[in-house]
């Protein structure tokens, strides 16, 4: 490593005086006029990652479902997971430096972590639509050039086409061609497969429409239009021609409002999903025939990929292990269905994909959904390979079966939640099972809910236990939420600090909108009072 070269390059990406940044649950996060100097250094990060991994490491620029002002940028493990936590530490290190101490932390972290400087370093790079993010990842290359790293750089991409590359590059080939060629022909390949019986059976195109929250979903599901020549017309709103990105649409946007987005022109019944900023989320929604909107969201979706799955492992008659994982935040009525109805077992975890994908690997079949529609399911070695030989030796109904989880294991996007990925095996699962949007809807009723934020001086007053369900700290806010949901029925509340945004938030259920509103409600003057709420106290009222 030249450490003057890096000094210099350095001064040219200076850092605000006095701004504080910490890798959080999504990487780094904030308005973009701030992150030159961050985006220069994690390309200087990315290269000793990748020196220390003797891998290819990637780094995305993009701030999600945030304001198009904002932007982000976050770095890509070799098997396309989330940055390992110690180094979420030295990122946070490396951004917040003073320009003077970054040559002195980057060769700390080289100690630390036993970097081989010899050794050679590769990164490949990713950017969203937003219009700060071509110049940010510009920022990225300067820092893996400087301190003598190679790099691919994919231009626009999805989160989850990122992760992927990841996964294929260090895989060497074996997971997909490291291409979004590959990717489409890998996923379009397996959905026509997959459904093909649906479509011989008589049953007509599947038709969805698509809000793709004015981001890069809209151009990457464009291209990819063009590999399904029948069997899936999908049309697609708000590209970005016209409108703000995520701006009163996107996954975020409708899942938080639980109402449809802007932009989008929607008949009763008719099947809609939407993605977010980046697509690595999706969620379903539909109008009945009064008028109500429906939302379909990542617990409903992780139901339908389950039964679906434990149907086909019925078939061929093979005991794999599955495991659903969710957060606090999934609904009530969704883990008493899986575990009471479908007998799966349910996991919770704390918010934020790393820590379900995570827990996914420890089954045969780890199906793991947030609520907002982020996950995937992740498929062991020993799964994949003793489906693959049952495709061959079973006969029949079974074949077809083994054939079928064969085809999906191929579908999905193991690296990471992708909206692109999911849609495809929700459209597949629909077809095959001959479900419509409200049937789906049916297998159970969401448990009213209502999520807020609290805005308090100190977030970090707040800590908690139990997959984030329990409030340690402070003193009294715990029994006080207790003492608030014994008040409701069939009620659960929790109060988090968020790891995205600075603020707290209160999550409640119960049997009424009414009750889950007031109880939401109350719980949130109870953090106010107890956890130091700044401003004017919570109002109640939506
Ligand atoms: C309640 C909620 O939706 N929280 C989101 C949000 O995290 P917070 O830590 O709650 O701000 O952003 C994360 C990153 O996108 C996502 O993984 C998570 O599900
Ligand atoms: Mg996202």
């Amino acid at each position: 490593m030249d450490l003057d070269a890096i000094t210099k390059h350095s001064a040219l990406h200076a850092k605000p005086s006095g701004l504080i940044l910490q890798y959080g649950t999504a990487g780094f996060r904030t308005k973009a006029e701030h992150l030159d100097h961050v985006m220069f250094r994690m390309g200087l990060l990315a290269v000793l990652r990748s020196k220390q991994t003797k891998s290819t490491i990637g780094v995305m620029v993009t701030a999600s479902h945030n304001p198009e002002e904002d932007n982000g940028v976050k770095l890509v493990d070799p098997l396309g997971e989330m940055l390992a936590p110690s180094w979420e530490e030295h990122a946070t290190c490396l951004a917040n430096a003073e320009e003077q101490d970054v040559q002195r932390v980057l060769l700390d972290i080289s100690e630390k972590a036993a970097v081989d400087l010899q050794q050679d370093a590769f990164v490949v790079i990713g950017r969203d639509t937003r219009p700060s993010s071509e110049k940010l990842s510009q920022s990225v290359i300067d820092g893996i050039t400087v301190s003598g790293g190679q790099f691919h750089d994919y231009g626009l991409l999805t989160t989850p086409q990122l992760h992927y590359m990841v996964y294929c590059r260090n895989t060497q080939g074996q997971y997909g061609q490291a291409t979004t060629e590959g990717y489409y022909q890998k996923l379009s390949k397996a959905f026509v497969e997959l459904t093909k019986q649906a479509f011989c059976s008589g049953d007509k195109c599947l038709s969805l429409k698509v809000d793709c929250a004015n981001g890069i979903g809209a151009l990457k599901l464009r291209e990819m239009k063009n590999y399904f020549s029948e069997g899936l017309s999908i049309q697609l709103f708000n590209v970005g021609t016209t409108g703000k990105l995520n701006h009163l649409c996107g996954a975020d946007f409708v899942k938080s409002h639980q109402k449809p987005p802007q932009g989008i022109e929607m008949e009763p019944n008719e099947r809609c999903c939407s993605f977010d900023g980046d697509a690595d989320r999706i969620v379903y929604y539909y109008y009945d025939a009064d008028g109500h909107f429906h939302l379909i969201d990542g617990d409903k979706i992780a139901t339908l990929i389950s039964s679906f799955l434990k149907e086909l492992l019925l078939e061929i008659g093979e005991s794999l292990n599955i495991g659903v994982v969710q957060t606090a935040y999934a609904n009530g009525s969704s883990t008493r269905y899986l575990e009471e109805v479908m007998k799966v077992p349910v996991y919770c975890t704390k918010t934020g994909v790393k820590h379900l994908h995570h827990k996914a690997q420890e089954f045969d079949i780890g199906i793991y959904f947030e609520a907002n529609g982020h996950g995937t399911v992740l498929f062991s070695k020993t799964a994949e390979m003793k489906i693959k030989q049952l495709s061959e030796e079973l006969e029949d109904k079974k074949r077809k079966a083994a054939k079928m989880l064969e085809n999906i294991i191929d579908l999905f996007n193991q690296a990471a939640g992708d909206a692109i990925s999911d849609m495809l095996v929700i459209e597949a699962i629909l077809a095959l099972k001959g479900l419509t949007v409200q049937q789906w809807d049916a297998l159970y009723t969401d448990l009213p809910n209502r999520q807020l934020k609290v805005k308090v001086a100190d977030r970090q007053v707040i800590s908690t236990t139990d997959a984030e369900r329990k409030a340690v700290t402070p003193p009294g806010l715990q029994e006080a939420i207790d003492n608030l949901v014994k008040k409701y029925k069939l009620s659960r509340a929790f109060v988090r600090p968020s790891g995205t945004e600075d603020i707290v938030r209160v999550y409640a259920e119960a049997d009424s909108q009414e009750s889950a509103d007031s109880l939401a409600h109350e719980v949130s003057v109870a953090v106010f009072q107890l956890a130091g709420g700044v401003g004017e106290s919570p109002q109640p009222g939506f």
